[in-house]
């Protein structure tokens, strides 16, 4: 059970609930939010994480995913993206880095290493809880992502093999050692270590499998109106290493589509259903 879990807010939903709560994270340190949506009948649950500047509100409120998500039996669970009123200063200064931005990962560098720890976070402590709490296991739970989330769903189902069965993303950072995002958050969080940033780096984790992890298949939607494409983004960078290891991705390119949450809406439904058809067998 999660410590202190306290419901903030819930609306009835396609015959299912979305619930805000707060609890007490033994992990961060600080009380942390998450969204779950429940539907009428939950039979897995999907895990999304958000980008840059996002919060547990973001892909519930803008996405529109839970409509098929009630339909499927889906239980869709929106973690924030960073601790929040750490008092670290300069915490908020940027928007790709600090607050909003966790990128979700353990820091090991100071001032950062005592609350961000969302890789931890998430893998011991809310996941667990919610797991428990609708009587679901790792075998029923996926996870995709959207951005810095795209590159956080990629690395942890990469870095946790068992833990999710089905993987997907949004216009994932695909290469965060070779973009500015990626470059700068690694070096603040991680220091200058070139092997624990390689250790975060969805392609460089590829590229070190010596089979492919996910024989379900990985499915990617990427907008080629995005403006982060080629200098955050570089979704070529992760189909090579896929390629080389012999990982089967759906990589999905569609003119006309941006990074925002329009192009989210267009594609989550095609999500949902990877994501089902895997969880569900
Ligand atoms: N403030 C920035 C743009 C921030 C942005 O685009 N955030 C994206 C995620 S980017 C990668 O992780 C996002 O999802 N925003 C929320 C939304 O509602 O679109 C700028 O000024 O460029």
């Amino acid at each position: 059970m999660l410590e202190g879990l306290e419901l903030l807010a819930e609306h009835g939903c396609f015959g299912g609930q979305q619930r805000f709560y707060r609890h007490a994270s033994a992990q961060i340190g600080l009380p942390m939010r998450f969204g779950l949506f429940v539907p009428p009948q939950p039979r897995a649950l999907l895990v999304y994480l958000a980008g840059l500047t996002c919060s547990e509100e973001t892909f519930a409120i803008k996405a529109g995913a839970q409509r098929l998500a009630a339909e499927l039996g889906l239980a869709l669970l929106t973690p924030d993206t960073s601790p929040r009123g750490a008092g670290v200063m300069g915490e908020a200064d940027s928007w790709d880095f600090g607050v909003a931005a966790g990128f979700y990962l353990d820091a090991s560098a100071q001032p950062w290493a005592q609350h961000w720890r969302m890789e931890s976070y998430l893998l011991h402590e809310l996941l667990p809880g919610v797991q428990k709490e609708l009587g679901l296991s790792a075998q029923s739970t996926g996870l995709f992502g959207h951005s810095m989330g795209g590159h956080g769903a990629l690395t942890l189902a990469l870095r946790h093999p068992g833990s999710f069965r089905s993987v997907s993303a949004f216009a994932p950072v695909c290469a965060p050692m070779q973009c500015p995002w990626g470059q700068k958050a690694f070096a603040g969080y991680l220091g200058a270590n070139h092997a624990a940033h390689a250790a975060h780096d969805a392609s460089a984790l590829m590229l070190s499998q010596t089979r492919p992890p996910f024989p379900a298949g990985i499915l990617i939607d990427q907008g080629l109106a995005d403006p982060f494409l080629a200098t955050q983004l570089m979704p070529e960078a992760f189909e090579a290493a896929c390629l080389a290891a012999g990982q089967d991705l759906t990589l999905r390119r569609h003119a006309g589509y941006d990074h925002g949450y329009y192009f989210i809406a267009s594609f989550v439904n095609d999500h949902l259903r990877h994501h089902a058809a895997h969880l569900l067998a």
